[in-house]
């Protein structure tokens, strides 16, 4: 038995940086490979969920069998796996990468290569996919593909040629990628005979069929009825359906080598499921079993908790639901002095972070208050036990500590020449140190190492606001290293706010304090009393603001007749009013919380 190439078949996906172009010329490669017809085309259609829709951004990972006759006279099935963009999602990028055997390089002809492009294709060809690189955007007036395929081979060195020049925005170009598809990229291998050897790409929980899973088959078939062992869980199942995504769920007899598909099999919770897991036949098992995925860990941390106590058991059973689909998402219960019951969470990133948050407001019209997000912190103590410490509030007596570690990681950014200073001074302010100066034209390639705690409040919103939206980023995590952190307290009306609490460097610490003063003076109205807001570490008082005592009428300062200035104003109170939480005597907004963590620099 040996494995052999299977020559119809091809397995890629599609690698980019956010917004060239990867979801647009895959409805293309679906259109003109008649998967749908026009009207099913009106809506993208990899991006499924809501918000991936209305951010334009990929989330889940998803996979379309396409049928291609290709020039040659042969028919070919194209797998196309979609893979996420963001940072956050890196992990899911890379799973995707592992079920195939060749990647489409989109770069956007009018912008270059950017950050995201380069860390997805390192990941590809850490994959060891075979790349064709493609243009995109070539309509755009902007385009310069002869420039954009320099820096291609300039700083990803890869022979960028004969790349293929097209625009997905109106179809010029896309059959030259289908035929790059089938004559540039390697076929997948597999032994047909061999026992069931197949990868858990992902998986999902419909409301219907409960559990998909996601499979790609390296070696062996995969049948309804045939009992399954996943051998990293050692669980077994029954496979009670098998088929393929057109991209509509189409039922198949069976899966072969090289192939793509989902199976059910009465698979009760998608945390039962291990993405990276090899699958194998519960009697006839395979002796060489898939490397595998270290599990996404989740690197940032946030309280969540409901502006109104009384919804708390609906936000235990929206977490819950949420968590049947996303395994990389945690929360377990937490309760705080001032904001009564709700759940501390784990996310991949910050942007994973606001999905969520957006996602329990609006789907489960959850009103929520947020706490800052924290990273992770080991905690050495003197009496030699480590703590993981999620949320400062917890933060032991630090006369008990030897020393705390925080994560680092290394960043690269791409930015425009112009913005180079604002963007090194950026990473300066944030405790960073500089790796790496290139430049690759016009643009400046930047590596900085950066502790991950200066990067999960607002560093991607200040690099694009320095950089007037041009630069990129992209970081990976690399290490702990000690810091000399303290905790910082905030209190209003002398009393501690939990929720504001954090864990700072002591170098930062006076000028973080005295921001989220200024910050929460300004958010947080003026009552009948005077309310003195403070930042303090360890009893000593670092910043200080006061909030004077109320003017009765809000309305009072719109003097003149500006009616409908004056309605807008009590408008703002009332909506106000609804997201407030009693600290004390003291109101705060929710805006508060978040803004308040947000600061310009
Ligand atoms: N002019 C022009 N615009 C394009 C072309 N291809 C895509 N766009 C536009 O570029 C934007 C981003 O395209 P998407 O396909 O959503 O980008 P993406 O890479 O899938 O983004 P993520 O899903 O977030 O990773 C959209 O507004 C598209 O309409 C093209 O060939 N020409």
């Amino acid at each position: 038995m040996s494995a052999s190439t299977i020559p119809n078949i091809r397995n890629f996906s599609i690698v980019a940086h956010i917004d060239h172009g990867k979801s647009t010329l895959a409805d293309r490669l679906i259109q003109l490979t008649g998967g749908l017809t026009a009207r099913e085309m009106t809506e993208q259609v990899l991006d499924s969920m809501d918000i991936e829709k209305e951010r334009g951004i990929t989330i889940k990972a998803q996979t379309v069998r396409l049928t291609y006759p290709a020039k040659d006279g042969q028919t070919y099935i194209l797998n196309l796996m979609d893979t996420p963009g963001h940072v956050d999602f890196a992990y899911e990028v890379s799973r995707s990468l592992a079920a195939c055997e060749g990647s489409l390089l989109v770069v956007d002809a009018s912008q270059g290569v950017e950050a995201q492009t380069l860390a997805n294709v390192y990941h590809a060809l850490d994959a060891g996919h075979e790349i064709v690189p493609v243009l995109n955007k070539i309509d755009l007036p902007a385009a310069e593909p002869e420039r954009v395929k320099a820096m291609i081979e300039e700083v990803i060195g890869l022979d960028a040629s004969d790349a293929v020049e097209i625009s997905a925005k109106t179809g010029l170009g896309i059959p030259d990628v289908l035929e790059a598809i089938v004559t540039r990229l390697p076929p997948p291998k597999g032994d047909r005979e061999a026992p069931l050897k197949a990868l858990l790409v992902d998986s999902w929980y419909d409301a219907y069929l409960g559990v998909i899973v996601l499979v790609r088959i390296f070696d062996g078939t995969l049948k309804k009825g045939q009992r399954v062992r996943m051998i990293g869980t050692g669980a077994t199942y029954e496979v009670d359906r098998i088929g393929t995504f057109t991209p509509k769920m189409t039922a198949q007899d069976l899966l072969g080598p090289g192939e793509v598909g989902f199976i059910t099999a009465n698979i009760k919770e998608v945390a039962d499921t291990r993405v990276g897991d090899t699958i194998t036949d519960e009697k006839k098992q395979t002796a060489t079993p898939l490397p595998g995925f270290k599990p996404a860990q989740p690197v940032v941390f946030c309280g969540l908790f409901p502006v109104d106590a009384a919804d708390f058991e609906d936000l235990r059973a929206a977490m819950g639901r949420l968590r049947l689909n996303d395994a990389s998402f945690s929360y377990e219960m937490e309760s705080s002095a001032a904001l009564g019951f709700g759940f501390r969470c784990g996310f991949l990133g910050l942007l994973h972070l606001e999905i969520i948050q957006e996602r329990l407001e609006r789907e489960f019209n959850l009103d929520l208050i947020a706490t800052a997000p924290s990273v992770v912190y080991d905690i050495k103590m003197r009496d030699g036990t480590k703590i993981d410490l999620h949320n400062p509030a917890d933060m032991p007596d630090t006369m008990q500590i030897e020393e705390i570690q925080e994560p680092w990681i290394r960043a690269t950014i791409l930015t425009p020449d112009d913005y180079l200073g604002g963007v090194l001074k950026l990473c300066q302010d944030r405790r960073g140190s500089q790796i790496d100066l290139n430049y690759v034209g016009k643009r400046a390639m930047v590596v900085y190492d950066l502790p991950l705690n200066e990067v999960v409040f607002d560093f991607y919103d200040r690099l694009k606001s320095i950089s007037k939206g041009y630069a990129s980023f992209d970081y990976t995590i690399t290490d702990l290293r000690a810091g000399d952190l303290v905790k910082m307290q905030i209190l209003v009306n002398e009393e501690p706010v939990d929720a504001l609490s954090m864990l700072v460097h002591r170098t930062r610490a006076e000028h973080r304090g005295r921001a989220m003063c200024e910050k929460l003076k300004e958010l947080i109205p003026h009552h009948l009393f005077k309310i003195p807001i403070q930042a303090a570490i360890g009893g000593k008082v670092i910043a200080r603001e006061t909030i004077s005592a109320l003017r009765k009428d809000v309305t009072a300062k719109c003097y003149g007749g500006d009616v409908s200035r004056k309605r807008k104003l009590l408008d703002k109170q009332k909506e106000g009013k609804k997201r407030m939480r009693q600290f004390g005597k003291v109101e705060i907004p929710q805006e508060a919380f978040i803004a308040a963590l947000k600061m310009d620099e």
